[in-house]
This record gives C-alpha cells, sequence and structure tokens, in this order.
C-alpha cells in the first residue's frame, strides 16, 4: 500500500517553461523554498491527470528525488475540451495571433484554462495532484505574447495578458492549482 508522502522541505519545480517558473516563484514567495531544473520529458497522451502523473514520475526517476510539475490545459468546451493538453502544439503552429481561429466555425467561444500540478516524493511513490481552474474565452490576441495564450484567454473582460501579474495570478488556474498545493503542505506539518 502506498505510504502519504512525507513533507517536503522545498520543492523541485521541474519544467523548461520559464514564464510557469516566474509564476510559481511568485505565488509560492514565502511559503516554501523552490528550486528548479529544466529536463525535457516525455507527454503521454491521455487525460490531463494521466499526463501530470505521468510527468511526474519520469521525473522524478530523472532526478531520483522529490518533484513538482505542473501540466497546462486550454480546453476548449466547442470541442468537447479538445485540444486540452495538446494545446502547447496548437500554439506552436498557429501563433498567438491565429489561434482564436480554431474555434471561429462556432458560436460557443468558452475555454477552460486548467493546471494540474503533481507533487512525486521520488521514484516509485504515487504522485500527489492539486487542479486549479478557470473559466473564460478564447478571443483575438490582445496584449503581450510574451506568455503562451495568455493574450487569447479573456476572463471577466480582460485577457490574462492585459491583466497585472499579481492579478493573474489571483483568479489564474496556477494560482488556483497552488491554493491546493499551499493547503496540502500546510496539512502535512500539523
Ligand atoms: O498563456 C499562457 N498562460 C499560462 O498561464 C500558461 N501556462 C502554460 N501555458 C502554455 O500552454 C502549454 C502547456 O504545455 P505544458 O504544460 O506542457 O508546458 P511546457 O511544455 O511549456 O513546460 P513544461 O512541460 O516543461 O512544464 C505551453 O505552450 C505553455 O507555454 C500557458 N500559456
Ligand atoms: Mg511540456
Amino acid at each position: 500500500m502506498a505510504s502519504s508522502p512525507a513533507v517536503p522541505k522545498h520543492l523541485n519545480f521541474i519544467t523548461g517553461n520559464k514564464n510557469k517558473l516566474a509564476e510559481v516563484q511568485a505565488i509560492l514567495a514565502g511559503v516554501i523554498e523552490l528550486t528548479n531544473q529544466n529536463i525535457d520529458l516525455v507527454e503521454i497522451q491521455g487525460t490531463v491527470e494521466e499526463v501530470t502523473t505521468d510527468k511526474a514520475r519520469r521525473a522524478a526517476d530523472a532526478i531520483q528525488g522529490p518533484v513538482l510539475v505542473e501540466d497546462t490545459c486550454l480546453c476548449f468546451k466547442a470541442m468537447n475540451d479538445l485540444p486540452g493538453p495538446y494545446i502547447k502544439w496548437f500554439l506552436l503552429s498557429l501563433g498567438p495571433q491565429n489561434l482564436h481561429k480554431m474555434l471561429s466555425g462556432f458560436d460557443d467561444k468558452s475555454a477552460s484554462a486548467v493546471c494540474t500540478f503533481a507533487y512525486c516524493e521520488g521514484p516509485g511513490h504515487d504522485p500527489v495532484l492539486f487542479q486549479g481552474r478557470t473559466e473564460g474565452k478564447l478571443v483575438e490576441s490582445r496584449g503581450s505574447t510574451v506568455f503562451g495564450w495568455d493574450s487569447c484567454f479573456e476572463y471577466e473582460g480582460l485577457t490574462y495578458a492585459e491583466m497585472e501579474k499579481a492579478e493573474k495570478n489571483k483568479i489564474s488556474h496556477r494560482g488556483k492549482a497552488l491554493e491546493k498545493l499551499k493547503g496540502w503542505l500546510a496539512e502535512q506539518v500539523q
């Protein structure tokens, strides 16, 4: 039977995405020490839970120790939640200026941004998942295109790219997932 994970003293966030890292550093500042390693992990196909769980196991195997990983989805309601975990490849090929055209044949522009973190204590351990979701819609690009699809995801009238970073972190899929991670960390030390 799997035992519960030991309380981590710091988190080693395995990601190659500098923008994700900056947000996670900002949100977890003062909560727990964060280190980062950029390891190119194979990402399987499947549900976001399957993708993230597998990513955490691969990362723990690669560094032979405890890891935090994250996988982000952008899900279009009109497409029954696709592209989901495969958004990266659509964004890479279309670019933020053209992404909104994916829904041009649909009236329903609603989209969910979903962030799933997984903490894995080490090789052979079961990852623990923390998920956050923000509902919005896919729009024509507005604002800085520095981070992924931030300029195409509108929440309450503003795209993520039009918000101050701190405002985005308060309402974002990532901010919500990290609130759950913080709650879990607090429970572990009691
Ligand atoms: O506008 C954005 N606002 C965000 O808040 C956000 N979070 C992730 N992304 C993008 O969505 C894809 C996820 O793929 P992803 O989870 O596999 O990430 P990644 O491959 O870049 O890094 P990682 O897998 O090494 O952690 C990648 O294209 C990311 O750039 C975002 N775009
Ligand atoms: Mg990735």
